[in-house]
Formats: C-alpha cells, sequence, structure tokens
C-alpha cells in the first residue's frame, strides 16, 4: 500500500538491479542518483536490496535515531573468503560477539592510553623519513611521495601490532588488494572469487608464521609482555576469558591491518594534494608551524595549538573521506524511515562523500577547499555533527579514530614544518591530476610526485 512504499530510486534491470549504474567510482555515481531520488534512495545492488543515505538529517536517523536497528553487517561473500568466516570485528553481525570483540578492541588495543605509548615509535619513524628525505632535498630530486607515506605506514602499523618491522612479508600490496577487493559491490559478476581466495591464502599464511613466532618467545622467555598488539592478544586468548581462539586473533589483526595501513596514508595524501593545489592554505599552515613549533621538530603535545592544521585535516577529510562510503551495515528488522518502507536484511550505504558536499549543510562552495569554513564552527570528527563523519557515526563507528587522527596530524606537521614542497616540472596546482581509484578506502589514482627542500629553519 502507499503507506508502506519503499524509498525512491532509479530503475533497475533484471538480475543486476541497479549495479550497471555504479560505474567506476560508486560513492560519485550514488551521490549524482542522490541528487535525482533524493538523501534516502533504494536501489539494487544485484537481488539484494540497499537504501543509501546522503544527507546529514537522513544519516542521523540510521546512525543515531534507530542506529541499533542499522548496526548490523551484510553477509558478503568477500568477507567470508577473505576474513575467516566473519570472524571480522569489521564485518561482524551485529549482538554478544561482536560487542565482546569490539570492547576487547576499544579497551586493550585502541586506548588513547595505547596511543601515547607508542608516541616515541611514531616519533623516530617520522624522523627517520625526514632523515631520508634530506638528502633527496639535497639532490633537488622527485620523491613519490605516495611510495613514501604508505610505508611508513606500514612501518608503524607493523611495530604496533608486531613489535617489529619484518621485511619478510610485504603486506602492503595484499592490503590493498583486499580493500579494493572488499570495496567491490559485484564480486560475483567480476568473477572474482579466486583473487579473494589468493590474497586470503596469503595474508593467512603470514599471520600463522608471525603467531607461531610470538607464541614461541613466550614459551621461551617465560614472559608475556603485554604492549603490541599481537602479544595483548595471544594473552588474552591464553586467559580464555573471552572465549577467542586463533582464528580469532587472526582475523582481528588483519582487521587493524587493514584499517590502520591505508586509510591514514590515504588522508595524507589527499591533504598534501590540495596544500599543493592551494598555496596560499600551505603559506598559512606553515606560518603557523613556524609560529607554535619553531625552530625545532613538531611533537604530538604541539597539536593542541595547531588549529588551522586541525582545520585542513578537517576540509581534507571533507571532500576526501578515505572511506567514502561506510562499510555496508544491514538492517535487522523491517522498518519505516522519514515516511519509507526500509525492508529486513537492506544493505544501508552511508555516502559520508555525499554528506561533506551537500549544499544545505556546507553553502554553495561545497566543492572548494577552503579550510577557514571551520572557523567559529564547533564541528569536530567525532560524528556527533552529521554533516562530517569521516569515522562514522554511532555503534559502528571508527574505535580507531585518536590512532588515526593522530598518526595523520604528525606526518603531516612534520613534513610540512621540515620541508617546502614543489610540483614536478610542467605540472601546476591548478592542473594536478586529482582522480581517484575506487575501494574501500579511495586513493590517489596515481602516486602524488613532489621535489621537496629543506626548510632552514628547523634544527633536529
Ligand atoms: C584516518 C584514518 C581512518 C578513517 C578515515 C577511518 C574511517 C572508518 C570508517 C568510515 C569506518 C566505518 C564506519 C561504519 O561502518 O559506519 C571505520 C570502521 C572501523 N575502523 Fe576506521 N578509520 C581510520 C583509521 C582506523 C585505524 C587506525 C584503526 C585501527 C587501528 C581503525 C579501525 C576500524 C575498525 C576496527 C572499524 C570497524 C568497526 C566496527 O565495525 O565495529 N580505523 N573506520
Amino acid at each position: 500500500s502507499c503507506s508502506r512504499k519503499l524509498p525512491p530510486g532509479p530503475m533497475g534491470l533484471p538480475v543486476i538491479g541497479n549495479l550497471h549504474m555504479l560505474r567506476d567510482l560508486p560513492h560519485r555515481s550514488l551521490h549524482r542518483l542522490s541528487k535525482k531520488y533524493g538523501s534516502i534512495m533504494f536501489i539494487r545492488l544485484g537481488l539484494v536490496p540497499a537504501v543509501v543515505v546522503s544527507s546529514p538529517q537522513a544519516a542521523e536517523l540510521f546512525l543515531k535515531t534507530y542506529d541499533e536497528v542499522f548496526a548490523s553487517r551484510a553477509n558478503a561473500q568477500a568477507v567470508e573468503c577473505l576474513f575467516y568466516g566473519n570472524n571480522s570485528l569489521v564485518f561482524l553481525h551485529y549482538g554478544p560477539y561482536w560487542r565482546n570483540i569490539r570492547k576487547i578492541c576499544t579497551l586493550e588495543l585502541l586506548t588513547n592510553l595505547k596511543v601515547e605509548y607508542f608516541s616515541p615509535m611514531r616519533k623516530e619513524e617520522v624522523s627517520n623519513l625526514v632523515k631520508s628525505l634530506r638528502v633527496t632535498a639535497k639532490a633537488q630530486t622527485v620523491v613519490d611521495l605516495s611510495f613514501m607515506v604508505q610505508s611508513l605506514m606500514e612501518d608503524m602499523t607493523f611495530l604496533m601490532l608486531f613489535g617489529s618491522k619484518d621485511d619478510r612479508f610485504d603486506f602492503k600490496p595484499v592490503v590493498q588488494e583486499t580493500l579494493r577487493l572488499t570495496g567491490t559491490f559485484n564480486v560475483a559478476d567480476y568473477g572474482l572469487n579466486h583473487r579473494f581466495k589468493t590474497t586470503s591464502k596469503v595474508l593467512g599464511k603470514y599471520l600463522e608464521e608471525i603467531i607461531e613466532e610470538h607464541v614461541r618467545d613466550a614459551r621461551e622467555t617465560r614472559a608475556t609482555k603485554n604492549t603490541v598488539f599481537i602479544q595483548v592478544m595471544l594473552s588474552l586468548m591464553e586467559s580464555q576469558k573471552h572465549g577467542l581462539d586463533r582464528e580469532n586473533v587472526k582475523a582481528i589483526m588483519v582487521d587493524m591491518l587493514a584499517a590502520a595501513m591505508d586509510t591514514s596514508s590515504t588522508v595524507i595524501e589527499w591533504a598534501f594534494s590540495e596544500l599543493m593545489r592551494h598555496p596560499r592554505v600551505m603559506n598559512r599552515v606553515q606560518e603557523e608551524l613556524q609560529n607554535v613549533v619553531g625552530n625545532r621538530l613538531v611533537d604530538e603535545t604541539d597539536f593542541s595549538k595547531l588549529s588551522y592544521l586541525d582545520m585542513v585535516v578537517k576540509e581534507t577529510l571533507r571532500l576526501h573521506p578515505a572511506s567514502p562510503l561506510t562499510v555496508p551495515h544491514e538492517s535487522t528488522e523491517e522498518i519505516m524511515i522519514d515516511g519509507y518502507l526500509i525492508p529486513k536484511k537492506s544493505k544501508i550505504l552511508i555516502n559520508i562523500f555525499a554528506i561533506g558536499r551537500d549544499p544545505n549543510a556546507w553553502s554553495e562552495n561545497t566543492e572548494a577547499f577552503y579550510p577557514e569554513r571551520f572557523i567559529g564552527t564547533n564541528i569536530d570528527l567525532r560524528g556527533r555533527e552529521f554533516q562530517l563523519i569521516p569515522f562514522g557515526s554511532g555503534r559502528r563507528s571508527c574505535p580507531g579514530i585518536q590512532m588515526g587522527l593522530t598518526v595523520v596530524r604528525l606526518v603531516l606537521a612534520q613534513l610540512l614544518h621540515c620541508f617546502n614542497w614543489e610540483l614536478p616540472e610542467g605540472t601546476f596546482p591548478k592542473n594536478l591530476y586529482m582522480s581517484e581509484r575506487f575501494g574501500q578506502t579511495v586513493p590517489r589514482a596515481n602516486h602524488l610526485v613532489l621535489i621537496p627542500t629543506s626548510r632552514n629553519a628547523v634544527n633536529e
């Protein structure tokens, strides 16, 4: 009946539904469609009903008012192959087991205390990068900034998870492939099963070896050092309090690898890209760094005084949310929202990208990179204000927000304070290539290549 109507949406085709409309960059195609059909839009991903949410008001309904109904995840084929039969925190269905694992992550792994504990490690890793960039700067040659930042993130994530860097395993391409595959909607249609299985096997083998070494070490030294993530997880497993087994531990390590490595480097890459296109903003960030930090290296305790840098990070996440569509949620019951019927087991996609560009929330110049828009507002990144939710909001929001933001701020601040950056010859701010590559995270389609020169003002 008309009182139980589905949200409006584009007509689909038999079997494939609206999949053909998503093209290469689904967050952009869905944004365009939502301008026509509205901020609560119904589509079909193959045979699966899906609802796309594209405004702050609608997001508040799905992630706050009725959060509990939408806090589950869909059963994706990719996930079953890749993440140890849905053991992964990111993909677990809503319920007591998810709550247990989420608690372990927020109370044991991603606490503010843990973020602080790893501060000396971050400092050392970033200083090493600065040192190697100084050599390049002297030679006035180009550097592949994307690659450098990705490698830095890989090293830092390894140190946090396993306590050492390890040249035997190259997780970076495997994690990137994982994120690309999990972001793909129509796995079956593209016959990606084989790739899923191969990727999963490689990850599983790496992790098994690493876990085995840590178990052996713990046995030999008879001491448990509850610092790095794998040790915390293994000792929780030994204690048998949480009913964890090895597969659970592996799944959580994959979560942490996938969630930590690519998201932060993506944000840093986009921030740099926008700063290169906007020399005025670049100058202002560097001026602030000079005024607040002066002739020494940036320290994490400086962050509270770097308010312009904070606005630059927010503006980057508004225009380039690292994960422009949330990991799909799933409705656990049929429910009426804003006069529309949302069927049970619908996939719910929150289009964070569209929300960051909603003209009702952000005025007309939504496409412009303009950090000053945050002056005098109390919009933060914690998901309380629904016009800016790059970390999601509510029960399934990102538990790694503090960890992620700390890394992003530190790397950006240090690299901008220690160096001036130029585009290679022939590239100008206005024509810097800004294309995206789709996946669960959306990084630049091609690497950002720049020329650093040392800023004399900074002594080490
Ligand atoms: C700047 C970096 C980051 C961004 C932009 C980001 C963004 C997000 C987003 C959008 C979600 C999905 C929210 C939803 O489905 O509604 C998410 C989930 C998640 N993130 Fe992050 N994230 C970042 C860094 C991290 C880090 C460093 C970690 C851990 C080390 C992490 C761990 C997770 C986990 C475990 C989930 C799944 C939570 C659940 O399903 O209960 N993230 N993140």
